[in-house]
């Protein structure tokens, strides 16, 4: 059955809902492990969606989304706001209120935001800012703007989480590395991954982690990357098989340095939605030994996000 959209908004024609009644993971999450990458949607009807976004999905609650949560067996979520919200993250930050401490945040901000809003942001969970890059989804935002931004927020201890296309990175290359702390890779700096992966456009995302020891990587989205497949459905366990040797290079490259997320809800998929506990079993494939699958889960994200209870 089709998934509401509250308060008068209009699904994005085409729109796929996430995907209802997961099945249970077979690879058993170990204790304390964090959802690094993913969204709440609405519902529309309690925070409208951004008269300025480029798509309207369906309602993605934050009830919903803990219930995915504690079914797949994560610990923790890292909320990322979702560009539908524009840099309105209410719907983001009431999330990260209502999760008893089990949710931090990424927001949007603009150029414009107060210091004293910036130290609400923080005192509700928030931890880093997104930059994105990616054409589709957000209008360009001058970089003297980002660039203030990243001086801002650098002070309060917080990170950026950037999303560009692989092909981008050569123009954004500079701007990146100026960056004056932690920087977040959204899923992998999205390869193509019918291109080899010792060819020279993923080889310059594999120098820039190297060379840059502040950049980090979500090796997340292998639903979003995958062009031959198979998906994550009807019991398929080994999914994805074409992004595997990227995801699991960037892991073994960097293993102190890698997230992982669901990416739910799963915004702007047009093939396929995935069963979210198929999704999960994917993580051994790219993070084959335990060592790999704690740090990848457990140790990077806490260490990264909830450095207070070490
Ligand atoms: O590729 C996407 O469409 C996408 C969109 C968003 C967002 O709209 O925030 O976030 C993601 O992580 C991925």
């Amino acid at each position: 059955m089709s998934k509401p959209t509250s308060g008068g908004f209009e699904k994005t024609p085409g729109w796929l809902d996430w995907y209802a009644g997961p099945s249970k993971p077979q690879f058993k999450l170990p204790p304390n492990a964090v959802d690094a990458h993913c969204h709440v949607f609405g519902p529309g009807a309690e925070f409208p969606y951004a008269p300025e976004r480029k798509y309207t999905p369906c309602d993605a609650s934050k009830a919903q989304l803990f219930a995915l949560r504690d079914h797949l067996g994560f610990t923790k979520n890292v909320v990322v706001q979702a560009t539908c919200h524009g840099a309105d993250n209410r719907a983001m930050v009431d999330a990260l209120k209502a999760s008893n401490g089990k949710a931090k945040g990424i927001a949007t901000v603009k150029r414009s935001i107060s210091d004293a809003e910036l130290q609400e942001l923080h005192a509700a969970g928030v931890r880093g800012v997104r930059f994105n890059f990616v054409k589709r989804l957000v209008d360009f935002t001058p970089k003297d703007e980002l660039m203030e931004i990243a001086g801002r927020i650098a002070k309060l201890g917080w990170h950026i989480v950037i999303y560009f296309e692989a092909v981008d990175l050569p123009e954004l290359w500079d701007f990146f590395t100026g960056l004056p702390t932690t920087v977040v890779v959204d899923h992998m700096g999205r390869p193509d991954v019918t291109k080899p992966i010792d060819g020279p456009e993923f080889e310059l995302f594999l120098k820039f982690m190297r060379e840059n020891t502040n950049v980090w990587s979500k090796v997340s989205c292998p639903e979003r990357l995958s062009v031959s497949g198979p998906p994550a459905l009807d019991g398929e366990r080994n999914a994805y098989q074409d992004v595997v040797p990227f995801a699991r290079k960037v892991v073994e490259s960097f293993p102190d340095r890698v997230l992982w997320g669901t990416d739910w809800p799963h915004p702007n998929l047009k093939g396929h939605m995935p069963d979210d506990g198929l999704l999960v079993d994917f993580i051994p494939h790219i993070a084959p030994t335990k060592e790999l699958q704690q740090k990848l889960l457990v140790d990077n994200p806490n260490r990264l996000y909830w450095p207070e209870e070490k």
